[in-house]
């Protein structure tokens, strides 16, 4: 019997823009579809598979570097495998790294070997309104980038600018003819986002490289309690070299429930996250634009926070 091809939503967006808040915002909602994520973190660790909520979707990971480049053909091996197998699906959703160019993931689709298999529905790239135009020079040209390949642009953190600052930021960055909506936590409605229908010519070819000659991602774990204090107090000594870091706290102040811990430009948040599902552990990643080699230990200082 042959299969309908499957409908695939890249949702990409630089580093913190709030791809996951809106993957899981979606895969609460009650549209009923059956929806298999792969998420790809560019750290070691991979924090967001672990962020992602569990109903009935599969949701499979790709860590320690981009599905754009370095983890193409991972990407290509696992989806192949996927639609090969016997899950079934309405939709897949590719989570991208924060530092990956959707069109280069985009460009997959148009391989033989998912002709029969599977259909680019959309590219939605998100923006972070918030933290957008302070980003330095190799940053803004990847969010260029990432925005040339959108089918649609999710405008996110729009409760944190003003209305005025919003407009602006339409006017600098975005397109007239491309449909923009803004965003606060990931809240759209499933079906405007499944089913967009892209028209199938691919859009422009992108640049060649890989994005490990600008961005480092650098991770600590311990399962020794930390002091939240000294790592508040740390993580301020190195905030100007890690544009994002994410992970989960094992803290002495809080023993009977993980902290989620979200830094994103000079913005921080520590939540309780629930207890813990097996071992206590403090895990965290961090990713920083043109670190040099004393750099890539950065989180070693956190060495010091230890109760
Ligand atoms: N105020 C506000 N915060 C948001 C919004 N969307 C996401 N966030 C917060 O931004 C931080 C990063 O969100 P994520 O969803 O993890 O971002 P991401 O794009 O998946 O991050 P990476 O995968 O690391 O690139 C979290 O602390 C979110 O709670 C929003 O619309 N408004």
């Amino acid at each position: 019997m042959t299969k309908t091809p499957v409908p695939v939503t890249i949702i990409s967006g630089y580093l913190g823009s709030g791809k996951t808040t809106l993957v899981n915002r979606l895969l609460k909602g009650d549209h009923g579809k059956k929806i298999t994520v792969m998420v790809n973190d560019f750290g070691d660790v991979n924090i967001d598979a672990d962020l992602i909520v569990q109903r009935n979707q599969q949701v499979m990971e790709l860590s320690n570097g981009c599905v754009c480049c370095s983890l193409q053909g991972d990407l290509v091996v696992q989806l192949q495998a996927l639609f090969q197998g016997d899950t079934e699906m309405d939709h897949v959703l590719i989570e991208a790294s924060g530092v990956s160019q959707p069109g280069r993931i985009a460009s997959v689709f148009g391989y033989p070997q998912f002709r029969e298999t599977a259909r680019l529905d959309a590219v939605v790239t998100l923006v972070d309104a918030a933290n957008v135009n302070t980003l330095p020079p190799a940053s803004s040209g990847l969010v260029r980038s990432q925005i040339e390949a959108a089918d649609i642009v999710l405008l996110t953190k729009a409760d944190l600018m003003a209305p005025s600052d919003i407009d602006a930021l339409r006017e600098d960055w975005l397109f007239p003819d491309l449909p923009a909506l803004n965003v606060v936590n990931g809240d759209i409605p499933a079906d405007v986002l499944l089913g967009f229908h892209r028209d199938a010519d691919p859009k422009s070819p992108v640049t060649a490289g890989d994005h490990s000659d600008i961005f480092t991602a650098t991770s600590w774990s311990s399962t020794k309690p930390i002091s939240l204090e000294a790592f508040r107090a740390t993580m301020k000594t190195i905030s100007h070299q890690v544009f994002r870091a994410k992970g989960f706290l094992n803290c002495v102040e809080h023993p009977h429930s993980r902290v989620l811990y979200q830094k994103v430009g000079s913005r921080e948040t520590f939540d309780l996250d629930g207890s813990w599902q097996g071992v206590a552990e403090t895990r965290i990643v961090a990713i920083g634009e043109h670190l040099d080699q004393n750099d890539t230990d950065l989180l070693g200082t956190l060495d010091h926070c230890h109760a």
